[in-house]
């Protein structure tokens, strides 16, 4: 895998899109409708649970990159369990809470070190928390504060690199140094309409403040034409990058 942290990424590295799909069979759909566009796909709980390991080989076995999103959240024992499950199916990133604490990201960082193992990714505070959604859970800092607090943990426990909202990356880059992989979700284009995100940027925004990878899931995959729409936010990302897609 290329070093995500990397500066001459093409655009299709640095793009993830969310396969968040009920079954194989939409997801199947979605990619033949996604036309090559991309190289990165993100497969998260809604997907894995209908369709496993399998629909992850099959699409590994069509040439493309897996991003699994299960954000382990459990006890240490356990957790590293599921790292080594999922390093059967062949992914090349998965995440993992933060919040989960050091010791579960440490065993989770120690099951990663087997040979074929994805590179582990903390998720800090999720996109679609404000302000008041992290102190109805008992967190009083901000969201970026408490994003730093995490991704400060996760690096100290061996994890490679951070999911956090464009709000934070940037002070994010400048904490944790050029080399970290910094995983940004929350995408969407400029003029885009209110969801649950609510930590947002636009796709330029995202690279321009130090994003290594986006995530992006409804604004390509329920577009009418998704890879219309993948190709705008290569085209934003390549533009803001300065490099040739
Ligand atoms: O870990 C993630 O990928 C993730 C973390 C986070 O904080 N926020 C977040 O939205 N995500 C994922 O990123 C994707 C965003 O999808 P859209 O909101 O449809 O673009 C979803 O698959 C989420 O599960």
């Amino acid at each position: 895998m290329k070093n995500l942290s990397e500066e001459n990424l093409s655009p299709k590295d640095r793009l993830a899109v969310a396969l968040d799909v009920p079954d194989a069979r939409a997801a199947l759909e979605l990619v033949d409708r996604l036309e090559g566009s991309c190289r990165w796909l993100k497969v998260g709980m809604e997907l894995y649970y209908a369709a496993g390991n399998s629909l992850v080989e099959t699409l590994r076995l069509r040439g493309y990159s897996i991003f699994l999103d299960l954000k382990l959240h459990d006890i240490p024992n356990t957790v590293a369990g599921a790292v080594r499950s999922a390093t059967s199916a062949g992914a090349e990133l998965l995440t993992v809470h933060g919040f989960g604490g050091g010791a579960m990201l440490r065993a989770a960082a120690e099951a990663a070190q087997a040979p074929g193992s994805p590179r582990l990714l903390a998720v800090t505070v999720l996109t679609s928390m404000d302000h008041t959604e992290l102190a109805s859970v008992g967190v009083s800092c901000s969201p970026a504060d408490q994003a730093l607090r995490l991704a400060r943990l996760a690096r100290d426990s061996g994890i490679d690199g951070m999911v956090c909202s464009a709000e934070e990356v940037s002070s994010m880059r400048h904490q944790m140094g050029p080399d970290a992989i910094l995983v940004i979700p929350g995408i969407r284009p400029a003029g885009a309409t209110v969801d649950d995100q609510r930590r947002v940027a636009t796709p330029g925004e995202a690279i321009l403040l130090g994003a290594s990878m986006l995530v992006v899931g409804r604004p390509i995959t329920r577009a009418s034409d998704p890879a219309a729409a993948a190709r705008l936010i290569l085209d934003e990302i390549a533009a803001t990058q300065k490099l040739p897609l």
